[in-house]
């Protein structure tokens, strides 16, 4: 039987020709997405959904999704897709990583525009019959500064065109490196500085724990006054409460808004301000992007539903049939490798080595590459997949190596990632024990053997006596129960490390006291994807 795909989001007919073309029967009801409770009635039927941002995916429509087996984006964004949801029921989320990516950009230098020549008022004044030539005043763009929160796919396209428009550019991007910003011609600086030298702020960051109200009500006390401010990105990363404020006591002049904190927006605390101009999250809304989308997301599905093919998956490696159960636990190790050093990394990085030794070296090494950036870039970047990763690489200018040897040592094989930053080298080891579950078998050059779980702490410390007793007594005070406690120590016997399994997550305060003993360098609170 052809497997069957629902579109219940507004898609270019492209994407329908497509699915038919590849055997996949498909019904297109683009008005679906907006009614959950219909959706839920016969999601069950399907075995791929087809969506942009209007539908949700909730744990309550997966639930209901019985059949399903694929969720395909025709975008970016996967921030309306339960993932650890859809990741436990088996089903394969894909997104279309740069399809957009120039038309978004495209838009926030046109609300660039639109704000510093209050265009659509202008617009509304002349076609009512006035003539209020005095009334809009605005502001060149050439000279100005343009800050960039956030230099990716869509931040980089947008500071070569403002480069074009003779704009200075300076970008706040923890991921940039200095080499990458230079290529591009911006200047890298942190977020204060950012804020207090902007004429214009575009943001192009993905919405993280860590960017969700990045330019609150403290942030926009740092900017400069008259200030234009763009979010082409996500509703949630200004607070749209706070910046009213800023606009109506004049210290900000003006806001392009294309997101917003709750979509549909039928009111804002930004609706109806001087010289703040809308758009309905038309960021991706060309011709030529949505085609793009469209065309990819269903040769996408369709491969998948039909040959088994898996590629620009958010929740799942793409690998062939045949080496998928040898594969699998190293792809999950390459995965924990990366994303151990992504989380205790706070600066950019310069290179990145990778050895894999014995066994591990003669595995499909691309894919474990892959793996071990995605865990490596998604505590920066959460929509980061396997595909898009090794991109994101190379687009930050970071220098990519890979080793591989013999057995050399008393494991079959194993991987080892070597980040380089640009304050420090950090190592991390590790391999599959016969269980099929990864371990950490090396950190920082200090051998352990620790296995992995959801919720880890991580601490670096000088290896004195009654630091165990330290951590459990500080850990236990604080209602932390510890499932497994794994340390080492270099040889010399100077610095110790530890790796303690808890039950959940570790509140900073809990860390802080950990850190107050002067012993403790570091104490991180990690998180693994262990399903
Ligand atoms: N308005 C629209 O219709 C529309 C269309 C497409 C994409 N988007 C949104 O635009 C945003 C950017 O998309 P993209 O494709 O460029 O993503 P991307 O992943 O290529 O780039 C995001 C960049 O943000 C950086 N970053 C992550 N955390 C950061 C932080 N705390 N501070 C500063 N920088 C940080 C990353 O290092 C990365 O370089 C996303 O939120 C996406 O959903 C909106
Ligand atoms: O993340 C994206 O790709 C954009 O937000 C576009 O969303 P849309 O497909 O609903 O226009």
């Amino acid at each position: 039987m052809a497997p069957r795909v629902l579109v219940s989001d507004k898609l270019s007919p492209t994407a329908v020709q497509i699915f038919k073309d590849r055997g996949v029967e498909v019904d297109y009801l683009p008005d679906l997405g907006k009614d959950k409770d219909k959706l839920a009635e016969v999601i069950g039927q399907y075995d791929g959904l087809a969506i942009r941002s209007a539908t949700k995916v909730t744990e309550k429509l997966i639930a209901a999704a019985e059949n399903l087996k694929v969720v395909g984006r025709a975008g970016i964004g996967v921030d309306n897709v339960d993932i650890p949801a859809a990741s436990k029921r088996g089903i394969i989320v894909m997104n279309t990583p740069f399809g957009n990516s120039i038309t978004t950009a495209e838009h926030a230098i046109a609300l660039m525009f639109a704000v510093a020549r209050q265009l659509p008022a202008a617009d509304t004044s002349t076609q009512a019959g006035k003539w209020e030539k005095s009334k809009f005043m605005g502001v060149e763009i050439t000279g100005k500064t343009l800050g960039v929160i956030g230099a990716g796919n869509i931040g980089s396209i947008v500071c070569s065109r403002a480069i074009g428009l003779k704009m200075q550019v300076i970008a706040y991007d923890p991921f940039l490196s200095k080499e990458r910003a230079e290529e591009m011609g911006v200047t890298k600086v942190e977020l204060d500085e950012l804020l207090a030298r902007a004429d214009f702020i575009t943001l192009h960051v993905p919405m993280t724990d860590k960017t969700r109200g990045i330019i609150n009500a403290e942030a926009l006390a740092k900017t400069k006054k008259g200030v234009r401010i763009v979010n082409c990105a996500r509703g949630g990363l200004v607070d749209e409460a706070a910046l009213a404020a800023a606009i109506k006591s004049g210290h900000v002049a003006g806001a392009g808004f294309d997101v917003f904190e709750t979509e549909p927006a039928t009111e804002s605390p930004l609706f109806g301000l001087d010289n703040v101009v809308c758009t309905p999250h038309l960021g991706a809304s060309t011709t030529e992007a949505q085609e793009n989308v469209a065309l990819q997301v269903a040769e996408q599905m369709s491969d998948y539903l039909v040959k088994g093919a898996v590629s620009n998956a958010i929740n799942m490696p793409s690998i062939t049939a045949e080496e998928a159960p040898i594969l699998k636990p190293f792809i999950r190790l390459a995965d924990v490798l990366g994303s151990f050093a992504g989380q205790v990394t706070e600066s950019p990085i310069k290179s990145i080595e990778i050895l894999y030794d014995g066994a591990t070296a003669g595995m499909n090494t691309r894919a474990l590459t892959s793996a071990l950036l995605a865990g490596l870039i998604r505590p920066q970047v959460a929509d980061v997949n396997m595909v898009s990763a090794p991109i994101m690489v190379k687009e930050k200018g970071i220098v990519l190596s890979e080793v591989k040897r013999d057995k050399t040592g008393v494991y079959d094989g194993y991987i080892k990632l070597t980040i380089t930053t640009e304050r420090q080298t950090r190592s991390v080891a590790g391999t599959v024990f016969s269980d099929g579950k990864p371990r950490f078998i090396q950190i920082k050059g200090i051998n352990m053997d620790a296995d992995v779980g959801e919720h880890m702490i991580y601490i670096a410390n000088t290896d004195v006596p009654g630091m165990i007793g330290f951590m459990g007594t500080t850990l236990g005070d604080a209602g932390v129960n510890i499932a497994n406690f794994h340390l080492g120590r270099d040889k010399d016997g100077g610095d110790a490390i530890a790796l303690l399994y808890v039950d959940g997550l570790v509140d900073q305060a809990v860390l802080d006291k950990l850190t107050a003993n002067e012993a403790i360098r570091q104490a991180k609170s990690l998180i693994f994807n262990v399903d």
